[in-house]
């Protein structure tokens, strides 16, 4: 649940223990992480030994999070405005990871339902579980309860997307309980950057990795297509098979984003983390 000061929180049927990591991990390169399933030794009713990691399914590395399944990204309707481009790359980047994206999109009490609608809608059909909610108001904060159920869930977002503010209509006293973590270790507001994970129920997490807000989009140019879902259809149709839907001949990609069929902010996002992957590789040789 939370690795403090070479400590790690092991809960295990309603217990956290305290845990120190096996002596040997160090000299075998074994890094144990918060999301981590570990076996240990007991050691009296609240301490123990983590003696093995078990394999991962999926890493995160900033923040360093073992086994999220779930990714929620938190975007506002307004205030911030919705950046499309930050919103698409955060999907993508979660795909990459390997991370099922959902997205939320907060504040639906500052904007009109249509353009709400109009918004969801574009992300359903890219086939993400998608909710519009008013946090504020209490209007849908159970339905992101049930989304996140089963599953070990981190909020990505930008800074004033309402992450704490869901996060602590989702877990009551969450902010009393990071409070009490940072007091505990006595480093001040430093501490309370680093991962936790908060049960919401018996196999639903939380990771709370405040200062959090954006995962890196880490694939060679010519693959990132494969994280576009809503391309593959239209893709099938392209003239050349390694069409990367850019300016190549025949493409049906972008044939389907000029007629609407594909979000022409969908394509836009496309072509520009396209653009910046691209720059990246040049400067690499
Ligand atoms: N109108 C409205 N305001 C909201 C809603 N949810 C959050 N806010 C407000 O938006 C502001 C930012 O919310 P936070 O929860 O602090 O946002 P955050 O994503 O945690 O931001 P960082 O901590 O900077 O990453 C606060 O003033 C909240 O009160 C909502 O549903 N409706
Ligand atoms: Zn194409």
């Amino acid at each position: 649940m939370r690795a403090i000061s070479g400590f790690f929180d092991v809960y295990d049927e309603g217990v956290v223990r305290r845990c120190r990591a096996r002596g040997v991990f160090k000299k075998q390169g074994v890094t144990v992480l918060v999301g981590d399933l570990v076996e240990y030794d007991p050691i009296g009713t609240n301490e123990g030994v983590v003696t093995s990691v078990l394999p991962r399914r999926s890493e995160l590395i900033r923040p360093p999070i073992a086994n999220v399944n779930q990714v929620l990204v938190v975007f506002a309707f307004v205030t911030p405005d919705l950046n499309f481009l930050m919103l698409d790359k955060t999907i993508t980047a979660a795909l990459i990871a390997g991370v099922r994206p959902a997205v939320v999109l907060t504040k639906a009490d500052l904007v009109d339902a249509q353009t709400a609608a109009r918004i969801c809608e574009i992300y359903r059909g890219c086939g993400f579980a998608t909710l519009a909610i008013a946090t504020k108001l209490g209007e849908g904060v159970e339905s992101v309860r049930s989304l996140m159920r089963g599953s070990l869930n981190v909020f990505s977002g930008p800074s004033g997307a309402g992450k704490s503010t869901l996060a602590n209509a989702l877990v009551p006293g969450l902010e009393l309980q990071m409070g009490a973590v940072s007091e505990k270790i006595g480093r001040g507001k430093q501490t309370t950057r680093h991962v936790e994970l908060f049960k919401l129920d018996e196999d639903t997490w939380l990771a709370d990795a405040p200062g959090f807000s954006q995962l890196q989009v880490n694939v060679e140019s010519r693959e990132l297509k494969r994280f576009f879902p809503d391309f593959t259809e239209a893709g099938a149709a392209c003239a050349y098979r390694g069409c990367v839907h850019i300016d190549e001949d025949g493409c049906a990609v972008k044939a389907a984003a000029a007629s609407g069929t594909i979000q022409t902010s969908r394509y836009d996002s496309y072509v520009q983390i396209y653009a910046e992957i691209r720059e990246r590789e040049e400067n690499m040789y």
